[in-house]
C-alpha cells in the first residue's frame, strides 16, 4: 500500500484548515491528540465490542469505516506536524482480540504525545492498521474510504462547518 499519496491529501487537507482557520500547527497540536482519541472512541462505539450488556449488532461496515478513517486523518496529521511523510510497515494478522486492540491503540496515542518520534508514530501506525484488519477493512477499503472522507472534509470547510 502506497501511503504517500494518503499523506500528500492529508497535507493538503491540514493546510486548508489551518488557512481557514487563521491558525499554525504549534497551537493545535494537543487538540488533534485529543481529536484523535474521540474519533478512536466513537469508533468503539460503532463497534460495540465493549458493550458486554447489550446484544445489539455493530454499525454497518460503511458507517464503521467512516469512523475508522476520521482517526486515519489525525494520526497522518500528527505525523506530519512531526515530520513523517510515509510509512512502510508490513501488518501482521492481530492476535488479540478488538477492545485488546482499542486499548493498544489509546496507549499508542499517548506515547506519541509524550515522545513525538518517528518510533512512536510507527507504533501507532502499526496497531490502528491491526485494529482496522480486525474489524475486516483490507488496505483498499481503507484508501477508498479515506479517499471519500477527504473529500468530504473539503466541502465542509467551504460550507462553513
Ligand atoms: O486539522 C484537521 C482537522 C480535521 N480533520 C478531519 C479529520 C476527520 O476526518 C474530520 C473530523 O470531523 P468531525 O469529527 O467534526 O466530523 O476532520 C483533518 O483532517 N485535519
Amino acid at each position: 500500500m502506497n501511503w504517500e499519496t494518503l499523506f500528500k491529501m492529508q497535507r493538503d487537507l491540514d493546510h486548508y484548515i489551518l488557512k481557514q482557520h487563521q491558525l499554525k500547527n504549534e497551537q493545535i497540536v494537543e487538540k488533534k491528540v485529543l481529536a484523535l482519541l474521540v474519533e478512536i472512541g466513537e469508533l468503539a462505539n460503532e463497534t460495540r465490542c465493549f458493550k458486554y450488556w447489550s446484544v445489539k449488532a455493530p454499525s454497518p461496515k460503511d458507517v464503521m469505516a467512516e469512523e475508522y478513517v476520521d482517526g486515519i486523518h489525525f494520526i497522518l496529521s500528527l505525523g506530519l506536524v512531526i515530520g513523517i511523510e510515509d510509512y512502510h510497515g508490513e501488518i501482521e494478522e492481530p492476535s488479540e482480540e478488538t477492545t485488546e486492540l482499542f486499548l493498544r491503540v489509546f496507549e499508542a496515542i499517548h506515547q506519541l504525545n509524550k515522545e513525538r518520534s518517528k518510533q512512536a508514530f510507527n507504533q501507532l501506525f502499526y496497531v490502528y492498521l491491526q485494529l482496522g484488519k480486525n474489524l475486516g477493512f483490507t488496505q483498499g477499503d481503507i484508501k477508498s474510504a479515506y479517499i471519500e472522507k477527504n473529500k468530504v472534509n473539503f466541502e465542509r470547510q467551504n460550507q462553513g462547518y
